[in-house]
């Protein structure tokens, strides 16, 4: 099997990004083993710090945020990050060439259940004009991205990641401390008999996406004619790796729960770096209004709608929208 680094030498990816990718993935193999220690390191459960999200933070997320903090910053070849967990950009090296927004730990709430959890990251180029203190750096649209892609922490450590060149799927091989090339171009199926939304919120949802979901739920008896099933892992990362490999839609739809909050998913380092990915599977990434990766963004931690996975099924629930 191939290692990571010839991999993306044949997509003729800069040598660069390539180590800086290395870096990000360093970090992600001490994550993965600290990970699977759970209860032995005194890992689990909860600080006392809440972060900029308003989200009191677990252990886990403030370790893997320092650790892949200090690695990509040490790089050299960075000119800021931003993370959920942090409140601002933190500044690397003024002539840095790459900008990296990232989610240190997806699916936080399961990190005390044993569940899946991962890390998603996002690359931009770095503008020359701005100094690496400036949050504006980071409003660029997800089209602009240079890579994207998330480890998950599950039974086995994978890494799904796009350069531009199709998605692509790699193991941790842990004997070695390599990531191995596993499925080059993943491609996800346009139709789907699978959805993926938290039920719980569905008195809160838009009528639109009340109506989609009420069509699914009633199967072979109601219009869509055909019976779906539902899955819901509480973690993106692990809900889209499935979508990636089986096809499915999962959305997280805009609510009214919290009129401060209409929206959970961040777009800056959870929805554009799946989206960029899904695409180049042959998926579809969409809010309501429109294509995730042609939001200009306001932000670093804004929140967007996500409606993403099989084409044919996200067209249909576009449908409902119209
Ligand atoms: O708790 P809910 O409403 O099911 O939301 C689950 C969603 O929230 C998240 O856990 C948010 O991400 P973080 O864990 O990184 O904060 C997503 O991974 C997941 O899709
Ligand atoms: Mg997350
Ligand atoms: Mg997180």
């Amino acid at each position: 099997m191939q290692r990571l680094a010839p991999a993306l030498r044949q997509d003729n990816v800069p040598l660069d990004l390539i180590s800086l990718i290395q870096a990000i993935l360093t970090a992600s193999k001490d994550i993965s083993f600290r990970v699977g220690q759970g209860h032995l390191n005194d890992l689990l459960g909860s600080t006392e710090d809440e972060n900029v999200q308003g989200e009191v933070q677990k252990k886990l997320d403030v370790i893997s945020n320092d650790m892949l903090k200090e690695i990509i910053l040490e790089s050299g070849f960075v000119k800021a990050i931003s993370s959920e967990e942090e409140d601002h950009c933190v500044a690397g090296v003024e002539d840095g060439k790459y900008l990296v927004s990232f989610d240190p730990l997806d699916g936080s709430s399961n990190t005390d259940i044993n569940s899946l959890i991962g890390t998603i990251f996002s690359i931009h180029e770095a503008p020359k004009d701005l100094a690496a203190n400036d949050n504006d750096m980071f409003k660029q649209a997800g089209d602009k991205q240079v890579c994207a892609g998330y480890v998950l922490y599950g039974p086995s450590t994978m890494l799904a990641m796009t350069t531009g060149n199709g998605t692509h799927f790699y193991v941790l091989d842990k004997t070695q401390g390599e990531f191995l090339l596993v499925e080059r171009n993943v491609q996800v199926p346009a139709d789907t008999a699978e959805f993926s939304v938290n039920m719980s919120n569905q008195r809160f949802w838009q009528t639109p996406m009340q109506n989609y979901i009420n069509d699914l739920l009633a199967g072979n008896t109601g219009p869509r004619g055909k019976n779906f099933n539902m899955r819901w892992i509480a973690a993106m990362v692990g809900d889209i790796h499935r979508v990636l490999c089986r096809g499915g839609i999962f959305t997280y739809p805009t609510d009214s729960k919290d009129a401060s909050k209409p929206n959970k998913l961040r777009l800056m380092y959870e929805a554009n770096p799946m989206a960029f990915l899904l695409e180049q599977a042959g998926g579809l990434a969409m809010t309501s209004q429109g294509r995730i990766m042609d939001i200009q963004p306001d932000s670093i931690h804004q929140r967007v709608e996500v409606i993403m996975g099989s084409k044919n099924e996200v067209e249909k629930c576009l449908s409902y929208y119209k």
